[in-house]
């Protein structure tokens, strides 16, 4: 469960705050799979960060139940001076999986983020696509309560993303996720639930359908 009391985040600009959230209070229930929805630049990257704990508001707290991974999708979290490899041996080793289990770890990232002999070079000669890539399979070695995902296809091509959607429905009793994404097909037919960002108001939507049809009239209103 994840439960936003009160909270507000906002960027300075010159033109006063701009609130990304304001003044939130809601709840989001465990193992339900939830699709974030809302217009370019209303702040769904923010609020995953915020999710995940990797930003934190300017006013009022979230509150976590159970293990929850970082934003997976976005090209970043990765040591770049160190080798794919590396960077996921660390990652294995902070999340406490057993020594002995970590080699197969490896070869399940080195597999997975399809990097070849790339994963055995520094982070810093790969492209976005390979370092999200190695950020999303790193993440699936960890066995999270929820995963938060942002923006999944543009991890890399139509067939890891539809590799990566599998692996989530093959998880479907033991994780769930909240993803971003701007394809609403993909939404509707993975999440269960949504929730819509516009303009500093954030809505729990129990039904992903719901969602959706009230997106549809924001963005027709605002076309
Ligand atoms: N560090 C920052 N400093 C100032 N403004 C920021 C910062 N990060 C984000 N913003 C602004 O906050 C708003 C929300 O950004 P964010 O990337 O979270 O939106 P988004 O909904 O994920 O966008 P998109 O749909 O285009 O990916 C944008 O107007 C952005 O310019």
């Amino acid at each position: 469960m994840i439960r936003f009391h009160g909270v507000s985040k906002y960027f300075p600009t010159k033109r006063g705050r701009h609130y990304v959230v304001r003044d939130v209070s809601l709840e989001i229930p465990d193992h339900v799979n939830v699709g974030v929805l809302g217009r370019n630049g209303a702040g769904k990257t923010t609020l995953m960060r915020l999710i995940a704990g990797v930003d934190i508001p300017n006013k009022g707290r979230i509150e976590r139940h159970g293990r929850l991974s970082w934003p997976m999708g976005i090209a970043q979290g990765m040591q770049g001076a160190m080798t794919g490899r590396e960077n996921a041996r660390f990652v294995c080793r902070i999340q406490g999986i057993a020594r002995d289990a970590i080699p197969e770890k490896l070869d399940f990232v080195r597999g997975f983020a399809e990097l070849g002999d790339y994963f055995d070079m520094p982070v810093s000669t790969y492209s976005s696509g390979m370092r999200a890539r190695l950020n999303f399979a790193v993440s699936m070695v960890v066995d999270f309560d929820c995963y938060i995902i942002d923006e999944l296809t543009a991890v890399g091509d139509l067939a890891f993303a539809q590799k990566s959607r599998k692996m989530f429905k093959d998880r479907r009793d033991r994780a769930s996720f909240i993803k971003v994404s701007h394809n609403l097909k993909e939404l509707a037919s993975d999440c269960d639930a949504g929730l819509l960002l516009d303009r500093g108001t954030l809505t729990y939507f129990a039904d992903i359908a719901e969602a959706i049809a009230a997106y549809r009239t924001l963005t027709r209103q605002s076309a």
